[in-house]
């Protein structure tokens, strides 16, 4: 008897895990017992998010890149007749990243069960299933340039999603994702995986309304285990759209992490209101080449090299970043072998090496010239995370 696992797609956001005799077909679960049971007593639901890196250079709030580091969230419902936890949830936290910010465990301030409840009550459901407990375990360090926060917010939605059995689409999840986080580069990257670009569509004037309602509003400040009844604004329909790009399979991407934290919204204070039509352009040229130059198999070291330059954000971060200027100036692939192409990871602090090849060395030369400033780092070789966000059932 020949049995094979198969991994089938469920409400487009989970994935169940089959037991497949390939005579009589599948034997256990059946798709009905498995939607029943979903988040039930008993079983776990494990929903996996990929970390982010975005802009690659010249592609500022429009591309992202999915990486092989892991946020994931296990959550069981208990179904118990009554519950004394605050909203019925439970949270545990693990922390993998070596951050020095501690994550609240109330759910009405953590961000991923906030974001789990922004979603539940835009479908009148007003607290967690009775019980649910939440369990985290986080590698991505927070603040630092490899999507934390869209990560979490992605994670949110799944969660809501999940337990509220809302049956949401990917599409429609990335919707809720830019009511919170309002740049879709990070999130549809860590939503969908892979190496993606993004954009938000021109909305009707009342649509955009509905978008810029603050986020105060969207995501309230706890109120004390009061709650008020409030149901949040919803998103309007397509906000935002993403295109997979190719990659070609040789690159690894390195990102060399400063043990210091950059907020995205200080990093984004630094930017300027306008930009002159030369720096413009010189953006455009490049991330018109990008996904080319990236998907492109054997890469091109000197492509790379140049589609990765950026005049919009890099050159402004300096100053929140020592050392970020002589290490985009002194990484070249002419000065060192293996390397195609070097920038600033989202809003910073990392640096985001691509390569082939000689990873070690090119680690330990930025990590040496952060030393340099005395700032120390932690280096990690990832790769894209192809899948984006799945949902297991254990
Ligand atoms: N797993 C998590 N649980 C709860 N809160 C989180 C989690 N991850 C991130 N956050 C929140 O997001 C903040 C970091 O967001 P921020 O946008 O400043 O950086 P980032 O997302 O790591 O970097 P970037 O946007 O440049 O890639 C943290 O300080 C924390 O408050
Ligand atoms: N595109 C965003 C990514 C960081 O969240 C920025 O560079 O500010």
């Amino acid at each position: 008897m020949l049995i094979r696992t198969l991994k089938a797609p469920l409400s487009d956001v989970g994935q169940i895990i089959f037991l497949v005799r390939q005579d009589i077909g599948v034997i256990s679960p059946t798709i009905a017992e498995l939607l029943d049971s979903r988040t039930s007593a008993n079983m776990t639901s494990v929903i996996k998010i990929p970390c982010s890196s975005a802009n690659i250079g010249p592609g500022f709030d429009v591309i992202g890149l999915a990486l092989s580091l892991h946020l994931e969230v296990h959550v069981t419902v208990e179904n118990k007749p009554s519950s004394q936890l605050p909203l019925n949830c439970a949270i545990t936290y693990e922390d993998q990243s070596k951050s020095v910010e501690k994550i609240s465990l109330d759910p009405e301030v953590n961000l991923i069960t906030r974001v789990a409840l922004y979603l539940l009550r835009c479908h009148n459901q007003r607290a967690f299933p009775v019980e649910t407990n939440v369990h985290i375990i986080n590698p991505i360090p927070l603040g630092r340039g490899l999507g934390s926060s869209g990560t979490a917010v992605v994670a949110g939605v799944m969660l809501g999603n999940e337990v509220g059995k809302l049956g949401l689409s990917k599409e429609r999840l990335l919707d809720y994702c830019l009511m919170i986080e309002r740049h879709p580069d990070n999130v549809a990257a860590s939503l969908f995986g892979g190496f993606v670009g993004t954009y938000l569509n021109e909305l009707k004037p009342e649509d955009v309304a509905r978008k810029e309602i603050p986020l105060s509003e969207v995501l309230p400040a706890p109120a004390g285990g009061v709650d008020t009844g409030i149901r949040p604004p919803e998103p309007p329909m397509a906000i935002g759209h993403y295109r997979k790009f190719n990659w070609a399979p040789e690159i690894k991407a390195i990102a060399i992490i400063p043990d210091f934290v950059v907020p995205t919204a200080n990093a984004r204070n630094v930017l300027p209101e306008s930009y002159s039509r030369a720096d413009v352009v010189f953006n455009l040229q490049r991330a018109a080449l990008l996904p080319a130059a990236l998907g492109s198999s054997p890469p091109d070291p000197e492509m790379i090299f140049l589609a990765m330059q950026d005049k919009v954000h890099q050159p402004y971060r300096k100053t929140l970043i020592p050392g970020l200027t002589e290490i985009l100036q002194f990484m070249t692939p002419a000065t060192q072998p293996g390397l195609l192409g070097i920038c600033l990871s989202g809003a910073g602090p990392t640096i985001l090496a691509l390569a082939t090849e000689r990873f070690d060395e090119i680690a330990d030369r930025i990590i040496s010239q952060f030393a340099s400033n005395n700032i120390s780092c932690q280096w990690k070789l990832l790769e894209p995370a192809q899948d984006g966000a799945t949902v297991t059932y254990n």
